[in-house]
């Protein structure tokens, strides 16, 4: 096999092969000199994928996905990495940068029920499966009814999890769904209004070396200014409120010309507080929009909502 010109590394999960993929296509389409087999993907296994047996926030958080790769990336062994946006740490390894941001996809939040139509309708007390602190969050608020059981693993894992009768519901991300060929699974997909999606949902991010100025033009291409406007409104939301996932928080930007409008909030655990903001600016201020909002809400929810929100992390761990 004649040596690939451009190597990307990705985690293995279906989803995270699918986006390496997309991006493998999307270079050689806008390359001539580029070929499919003039590209590997190459397989990079992560804490994050390895722990398979604990809550993933009780180990550490921060990078559980990423540093393997990021590593790879610094020792040259990759030229690339792709990822979901959302699972990136805010702040990222000196040397490395997200060099480019693909169209966004789908931003929302699939429901999917086989005993339920939509989230509404979910009968009294039903069992949602999720491990996602913000989906709690935003589904008690709602429904302070429904009991919330942790759902680990890849997108399949956690549909066969759904089917095999561990939970009445759960929730995806419809751009995972959508990626993978599955769109039709989502019951319903979720108004943002009311389920407020992730910061950086829906977008696919590829990262690579700063100094690296041939991978750096390979990508330009690739890249959608306005999907890296509001994710940097949202990242910088996400990262003055807090760095980790370990916090119920949800951001949205969009814009309107150059006018880019942020929605974001951050919730107790048992989602019967809801502190919610939003602002606008030019489209060149997107950083410290994000960052202003979240330095507003970390003002108004004060320390002892902090307190608080860390007791109950622990306490559900346990
Ligand atoms: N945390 C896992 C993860 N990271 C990105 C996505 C979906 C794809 C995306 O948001 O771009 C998912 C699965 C999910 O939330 O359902």
């Amino acid at each position: 096999m004649p040596q690939a010109d451009i190597v990307i590394g990705t985690r293995g999960s279906p989803l995270a092969l699918a986006q390496a993929n997309q991006v493998r296509d999307r270079l050689v389409a806008a390359h001539d000199d580029l070929e499919a087999d003039s590209i590997r993907i190459e397989v990079i296994k992560t804490t994050g994928d390895r722990i398979l047996d604990r809550s993933l926030m009780t180990a550490g958080g921060k990078g559980l996905f990423t540093k393997e790769i990021e590593d790879a990336l610094l020792d040259g062994c990759i030229d690339c990495a792709v990822h979901s946006a959302k699972d990136m740490p805010t702040a990222l390894p000196d040397g490395l940068m997200l060099a480019a941001f693909l169209v966004r996809e789908d931003v929302r939040d699939a429901f999917i029920s086989p005993v339920a139509d939509c989230f509404e309708n979910l009968p009294e007390g039903a069992v949602l499966g999720t491990a996602s602190l913000r989906r709690r969050a935003l589904a008690l608020s709602r429904r302070p009814d429904l009991r919330v059981v942790t759902f680990r693993g890849n997108v399949q894992t956690r549909l066969k999890k759904l089917a095999a009768g561990e939970a009445h519901a759960t929730f995806l991300a419809q751009a995972g769904l959508n990626r993978l060929g599955e769109a039709a699974t989502a019951t319903e997909t979720l108004p943002l209004e009311d389920f407020l999606p992730a910061p950086a949902q829906g977008a696919i991010t590829v990262e690579c070396r700063e100094n690296d100025t041939a991978m750096r033009a390979r990508l330009t291409p690739l890249h959608h200014e306005k999907t890296a406007v509001c994710v940097r409104a949202e990242r910088a939301f996400l990262s003055a409120l807090d760095g980790s996932c370990r916090t119920p928080i949800a951001a949205h930007a969009h814009l309107q010309g150059t006018d880019l409008h942020l929605d974001g909030l951050l919730l107790s655990l048992d989602g019967r507080h809801v502190i919610r903001d939003q602002g606008n600016a030019p489209a060149e201020d997107a950083g410290p929009l994000g960052d202003g909002l979240g330095r507003s809400i970390r003002q108004t929810a004060g320390a002892g909502f902090f307190a608080q929100l860390e007791k109950d992390i622990e306490a559900l761990l346990l």
